[in-house]
């Protein structure tokens, strides 16, 4: 039976392979496939084949009623779809060549001009200066003989449509689909038009919205798959700057990392951290749009109200694999709205003003001077020059599209900038009216309008065959119920990357470690410095993207402020700064007013339109995000309760190292140390910590030796060494918690209290984290306890004495190679800056350096008043020797005490 339906599942593959050979069919062939047929319907196999005569071709076979109509149908179907698919794609690619033709005879880099209209309120002056006499040439009227007319590849007269301009560019737009690299650029000078003709506005929409819809629409008409990603930035003051990624509003906010430059071996250029968004929908990539030109950076000038201060970048990167109609199989458009041109002889700008203008000059030359090297071949194109360059080298070669629109103003007072606008378009353009060969130049026009009717022919009918195309894939769907498009291998299936923020974040942090990594020490940024440059911050901060910053209110917007500037200041015109920064600007220059960088953009804003039709994602990576959250929550808590915790030690000025009790609560905390050595987890935290310090320090207060005032340390090396090799990483780290959290105060009836403060917020991270590996260590230190390696202290021990005895502590955890340690310290080897730092707080501390300064004098003082709480006990001389060589011993000075400690011991 299994073998019947291995048949029946086969069949159709054998009989369309039998029917492709049907020439060579023989009567005794047909018999057999006839028989084997009869066998599976004998079998009662669910399998329908009923062959009968289709046509002429068929009327040999004798049993053909039984071979299944709908099958022969569905084969002869799909034949006749993959010869068309053949042919469409052949078609593509003699379209392909074609236009590349056609646009080689434009040229590669191709110059436009665009007159701008004169505008409501604006006055004309005397005269029009500048002129289209027809769709290629300017004429620029000149006082004197001084006339001049300019040559371009279409000009665009003040009353032309962002229609009719969009005509003229959407070859470069169809090429870019081919997989050529194409550039746009708007240049001009300030005010003349050129965020209209990319940006244009709700009822002329511009160059930017067009070509995105043009892409996704002819992409969408194509036998493979495409797939399309935003990408915006700007070039302000020689910085790249995200547009998609939130922009700080507040001082305090976070900068987004630094964009840089890369270049991979093929010579590629890559722009890194770089946001990069998927776009499927030509809505969701007009509200990518929208909001990175929120984004920008713009400010008031004289020349225009809403001045763009930087060059804008529009990326759109395509992807298509397998098509044989493509150049490559990734490209990228650049859709570029350069920053305005301006003479500072005019602008009188100065400030911040002065350094946009410069910045911008600068690189629109860096630009001029490219496109002028690759018209005439130059060998060295200077690409170095400018960042903006930099970015666009590789598409601005030889096997790339470029295309430059020019505009003017038709204003008289503007017409030193319209020649220098006209002259720099000239020189990229690299030819004048006069120049080219008439015969030439129609010959040329002549391969040009051929080619253009060679592509309009290809084109028809490749539309013709798509409908035929269409229709039978309707057929298709409509006899195996099945979609079509499903089936058409031709498809490319592409898979979209996610944006993930967190990966986006990995990515960046390992790209940055790695390349850190290569450089040596001195080389890598500090933190300092990653802040100042915003390069420690994440691109896609977690919090920032999925938490919603408050927008700008229009209340807000109304506190803004306006007022005018400084006369004799270029900026006339009023301008309108936040309050926030109206202080500051106006005891700065009047010229240095606050350009405008982000606004009213909130990170869910770009959340909205890059999740928007990935909702399922979402869901499911939110999960994740907020596991991630969650395990991030607890460090950072774990942080911030630490952080405190020190700082609140730093300045609690009563502090001082935990010290074994004195005598008289000798009876009552032996019990309960006792007490807790038995019951670790309970809940008098205070006494734990004191036991705990007992049970550290193996301080036996010794009732017998309670006037003796001696302290003997016995040290045993071998014993030392094996303690240590028995003390792991992770017991140091716990008893390195610990110590750090036994601080304990002053108190009059309890003097040496635990500080509840403090340890409130640590018992429970204690209780659960600390505890049993304390209770471990705990068990060692009594397992090894050897009654020989203790110290004796008199029952009256004074802070003094037990402070040395941390001084002690310390020192032989500092020093590692020492062989004189005592047993009882077991955390040789690892340096607890912490409790250093703590005992170096003693002695900036005025109340307790009173108390604990080691000198003879306060020795006696102290003697004097030896019974009492609080009170420091003299030191006994013998232990202040042996102390002292300890300390030089130990090199006492690396820990970083100074000479004033070291004198009072050895005195
Ligand atoms: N072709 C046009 N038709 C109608 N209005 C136009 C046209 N060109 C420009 N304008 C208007 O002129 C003004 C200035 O234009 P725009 O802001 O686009 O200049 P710009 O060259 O981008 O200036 P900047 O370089 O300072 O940013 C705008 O109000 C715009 O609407």
């Amino acid at each position: 039976m299994k073998e019947s339906s291995k048949s029946v599942a086969n069949l159709t593959e054998t009989i369309h392979s039998l029917l492709g050979m049907k020439a060579t069919l023989t009567p005794n062939w047909v018999d057999s496939v006839c028989d084997i047929v009869k066998s599976i319907h004998s079998r009662g196999s669910n399998a329908r084949f009923q062959p009968t005569k289709l046509d002429s071709d068929w009327r040999s076979l004798s049993t053909a009623d039984e071979i299944d109509k709908d099958q022969v149908i569905i084969s002869k179907l799909n034949d006749e779809i993959a010869s068309l698919n053949s042919r469409i794609n052949e078609l593509s690619l003699r379209r392909r060549q074609a236009l590349n033709e056609y646009l080689d005879l434009k040229g590669n880099i191709r110059v436009f001009c665009r007159m701008r209209p004169i505008t409501m309120g604006e006055n004309l002056g005397r005269s029009r200066p500048v002129a289209a006499p027809d769709s290629s040439k300017v004429f620029l009227e000149v006082a004197g003989s001084n006339s001049r007319s300019y040559s371009f590849d279409r000009v665009f007269p003040p009353g032309s449509s962002q229609d009719e301009v969009f005509m003229e560019v959407e070859p470069v737009i169809k090429s870019a689909l081919d997989g050529y690299n194409a550039c746009l650029f708007a240049y001009g000078q300030t005010g003349t038009g050129k965020t209209f003709t990319m940006e244009g506005n709700s009822d002329n929409p511009g160059l930017v919205p067009r070509t995105i819809q043009a892409l996704l629409k002819r992409a969408s008409n194509s036998n493979y798959k495409y797939l399309f990603r935003f990408s915006m930035l700007e070039i302000y003051l020689r910085n790249l700057k995200d547009l998609l990624v939130p922009q700080p509003v507040k001082p305090t906010d976070p900068m987004p990392p630094n964009l840089t430059i890369q270049m991979d071996p093929s010579g590629g250029i890559d722009i890194e951290n770089l946001v990069a968004i998927p776009v499927s929908d030509h809505n969701q990539a007009l509200q990518l749009y929208r909001l990175g030109c929120r984004f920008r950076s713009t400010a008031s000038t004289n020349s225009n109200l809403n001045s763009s201060r930087s060059h804008c970048l529009i990326r759109i990167s395509i992807t298509c694999l397998n098509a044989p109609e493509r150049r490559r199989e990734k490209n990228k458009v650049w859709l570029i709205d350069l920053g305005g041109s301006e003479r500072v002889v005019k602008t009188k700008a100065s400030g911040r003003r002065l350094e946009e203008g410069k910045a911008i000059n600068l690189s629109l030359s860096a630009l001029g001077d490219v496109i002028y090297a690759l018209q005439r071949k130059k060998g060295h194109i200077p690409f170095r020059n400018s960042k903006l360059t930099q970015v666009l080298k590789d598409s601005l070669g030889e096997d790339s599209k470029t295309l430059m629109l020019v505009h003017v103003s038709p204003k008289e007072e503007d017409l030193c900038e319209t020649i220098c606008t006209l002259n720099f378009a000239a020189r990229v353009r690299s030819t004048c009216l006069g120049n080219e060969d008439p015969t030439e130049k129609a010959q040329k026009e002549a391969a040009k309008e051929n080619l253009q009717a060679v592509i309009a022919g290809i084109e028809c009918e490749r539309q013709k065959l798509r409908e035929d195309m269409d229709k039978l894939n309707i057929k298709l769907k409509s006899l195996t119920r099945t979609d079509p498009s499903c089936c058409e291998n031709e498809y490319l299936a592409l898979e979209v990357p996610q944006v993930n923020p967190d990966i986006t974040k990995n990515k960046i942090k390992d790209a940055r470690a790695a390349s850190s990594s290569k450089l040596p020490g001195f080389m890598r940024p500090t933190f300092c410095s990653q802040k100042k440059s915003g390069t420690n911050q994440p691109m896609f901060d977690e919090k920032q993207l999925f938490k919603t910053r408050k927008r700008r209110t229009s209340s807000h917007r109304a506190r803004s402020v306006a007022f005018p500037m400084k006369s004799g200041s270029e900026y006339t015109s009023d301008c309108s700064i936040s309050g926030a920064s109206c202080l500051v600007d106006l005891m700065k220059s009047t010229a240095d007013v606050e350009t405008e960088h982000s606004i009213d953009t909130s990170e869910c804003d770009i959340k909205m339109v890059v999740f928007s039709e990935e909702k399922k994602l979402v869901t499911s990576d939110k999960m994740e995000n907020k596991n991630y959250s969650m395990q991030h929550l607890k460090v950072d808590k774990w942080l911030q309760s630490r952080e405190s915790r020190l700082a609140a030690r730093i300045s609690n000025n009563r502090r001082v190292p935990a010290v074994p009790l004195p005598l008289k609560q000798k009876g009552k905390e032996q019990n309960r140390a006792e007490s807790l050595h038995c019951k670790v987890d309970a809940k008098d935290f205070k006494t734990t910590e004191i036991d705990k310090h007992y049970s550290k320090n193996e301080v036996v207060a010794d009732e017998g030796a309670s006037s003796s005032l001696t302290v003997e340390v016995e040290m045993d090396t071998a014993q030392s060494k094996q303690s240590n090799s028995l003390m792991n990483e992770d017991q140091m780290l716990d008893m390195e918690s610990w110590f750090d959290a036994s601080l304990i105060l002053e108190d009059e009836n309890y003097p040496f209290k635990v500080r509840d403060d403090i340890l409130s917020g640590e018992l429970e991270d204690f209780r659960q984290n600390e505890m049993p590996a304390l209770q471990k260590s705990k068990e060692f230190i009594h397992e090894h306890n050897d009654p020989e390696e203790k110290f004796y202290v008199s029952d009256s021990s004074s802070k003094s004495e037990l402070y040395l005895r941390e001084v002690l502590y310390d020192m032989n955890m500092e020093d590692t190679e020492g062989s004189a340690s005592p047993n009882m310290f077991k955390i040789q080897g690892r340096t607890n800056h912490l409790d250093l730092k703590n005992i170096r707080a003693l002695f900036t501390d005025d109340t307790i350096q009173k108390n604990t300064s080691i000198n003879t004098q306060n020795v006696h003082q102290l003697e004097g008043n030896a019974g009492k709480a609080g009170i420091y006990h003299p030191l006994n001389e013998k232990v202040q020797i042996i102390c002292a060589s300890a300390l030089l011993g130990l090199r006492l000075q690396s820990l970083g005490f100074g000479d004033d400690f070291f004198n009072g011991l050895t005195r």
